[in-house]
Formats: C-alpha cells, structure tokens, sequence
C-alpha cells in the first residue's frame, strides 16, 4: 500500500534564503506527525508546497501514490487534503453555515442549495458548533472561530488534513477542547500532519515527530525520544541548553 503522503527531496528558495533544503519523509494512512522546528524552520512552506498553494523548486510531492506536485490547491484538495491556516479567515460577509457551505461548493465532491447546507450542519454538528450556522461569525468567540476553520477544511471530505498551529492562541480549557478535537478525527482514522508549537499538544496527540531548522530536517522519530535530542534542544533554545 503507499503512503498517504510521500515527500521526496522538496526544496524551496526565496531569492537567496534556502526556505526549504531536501525535506523528505512520508505520512502512513491515519498516522498523526508532528512537524516542529523555531520559527521560520520551513514548517508552512512544507505545508503549502504540500497543499499546492506554493510551487517547490524540486521534489515530490504523492498522495496515495499519485504525483501532486505540480497541480493547484483546488485539484490537491479534491486528492482529499485540507489545511487549516494559522490565522483563521472566516468570510465576515457570511454566516457561520453559509462559510461551510462555500467550503462545500469547492470540495472533492461539490455540493450545493439543501444537500450542501444539511451537509455544512453535520460539519458544524461535528467540531461543536451544532445549531449555531445561522449566527455571524464576527461574534464567535476565539475557540469557535477554530472551530468553524476546522468544519471548513472537513467539508471538502478530506483523509489527509494539515493543521497549521491550529490550536494556537488558546487558553487552557480551549485547548484541551482542541486536542480532543483532534483526537477524535484520528479516531475516525484522519491522517494528520500538526504543525505545532505547543508541546503539550504534540505529546498528546502525535505518534511521530519530524523536527525541522533552517530549512532542513535535524530530528525525527517518536516524540519522546525526538524532543529530547540535543540537536532539537539546541534548535529551539540555542548552544546554552543543548
Ligand atoms: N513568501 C515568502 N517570501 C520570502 N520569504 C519567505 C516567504 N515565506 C516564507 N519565507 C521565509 O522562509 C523561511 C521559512 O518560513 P516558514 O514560514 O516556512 O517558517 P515556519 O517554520 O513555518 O515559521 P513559523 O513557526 O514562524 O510559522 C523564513 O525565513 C521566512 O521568512
């Protein structure tokens, strides 16, 4: 069987800034990794380069088997990928079922009128916002806005989701709502790649970790292990703690 996600030797440049230096590595159906590194690693440039929103300069990108690598966001997602992003971008326009919907109208399989809006309801039913699509989403509060960002990237019917810090910004309680969250999507078997900061997180949902700085992998392997690493240590801290 193939991987759900195989990335071989990705690479990417901003003009002279090696973003992303020969990444590889592979997704098995319903495994749920860690991608962590400092800041400005190359986590999201992977995820766009996966996502097709960013072209790579060399490398591959499957999914199932199948080459995405030079295809467009909308065809990558009808290959059943979905992200979140790190700052959620609800329409403000729209109402909370109405933003599902949109999310509906260009998924894998496109749906509209009742089937999509009935649809956008069992997405909202699922991440806790049963009920509340008629509400404006300029008043959700922070956990809910996460909440419809999730229900949006679900309704595309995705087996591959990547969540770009997904649970940042959230208050304890939150977050365990969020790791919950999370976690019952890979109860249904969700194949996962979390870029994540919050350790407590990565701990609590990820089998497997890939650690990245400047632009390379320097770690990987299961979390605990990984997390303990010298190199690791010293990518997020500097020389004095490694
Ligand atoms: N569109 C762009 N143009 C120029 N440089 C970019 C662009 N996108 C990212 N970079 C640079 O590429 C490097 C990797 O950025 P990236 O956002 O992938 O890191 P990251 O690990 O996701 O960081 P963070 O944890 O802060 O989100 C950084 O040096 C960043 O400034």
């Amino acid at each position: 069987m193939s991987a759900k996600l195989e990335i071989a030797n990705l690479n990417k440049r901003f003009g002279g800034l090696v973003a992303v230096n020969d990444v590889s590595f592979n997704l098995e159906p319903g495994e749920v990794v860690g991608l962590l590194g400092p800041n400005g690693s190359g986590k999201t440039t992977v995820m766009n380069m996966i996502s097709g929103a960013l072209a790579c300069d060399g490398g591959i990108v499957r999914i199932n088997g199948t080459d995405i690598t030079k295809m467009k966001p909308h065809k990558v997602a009808r290959h059943g990928v979905a992200r979140t992003f790190q700052l959620v971008r609800p329409l403000p326009t729209l109402n909370v079922s109405e933003n599902v919907m949109l999310a509906l109208a260009f998924g894998k399989q496109r749906h509209w009128g009742r089937t999509a809006r009935e649809m956008a309801e069992d997405k909202l039913a699922f991440v806790g916002l049963a009920g509340r699509g008629q509400e404006k989403v300029g008043d959700l509060t922070y956990i809910d806005q996460k909440r419809l960002e999730m229900a949006r990237a679900l309704a595309s019917d995705p087996d591959l989701l990547l969540l770009d810090e997904w649970l940042a910004g959230l208050n304890p309680s939150e977050l365990q709502i969020g790791i919950d969250l999370v976690r019952h999507l890979q109860d249904q078997g969700m194949t996962i790649l979390l870029v994540e900061h919050i350790m407590e997180a990565v701990r609590a949902l990820c089998s497997r970790c890939i650690v990245m700085s400047a632009g390379e992998i320097i770690a990987q392997g299961a979390c605990s292990k990984v997390l303990q690493e010298a190199s690791v240590i010293k990518a997020y801290l500097g020389d004095d703690h490694a």
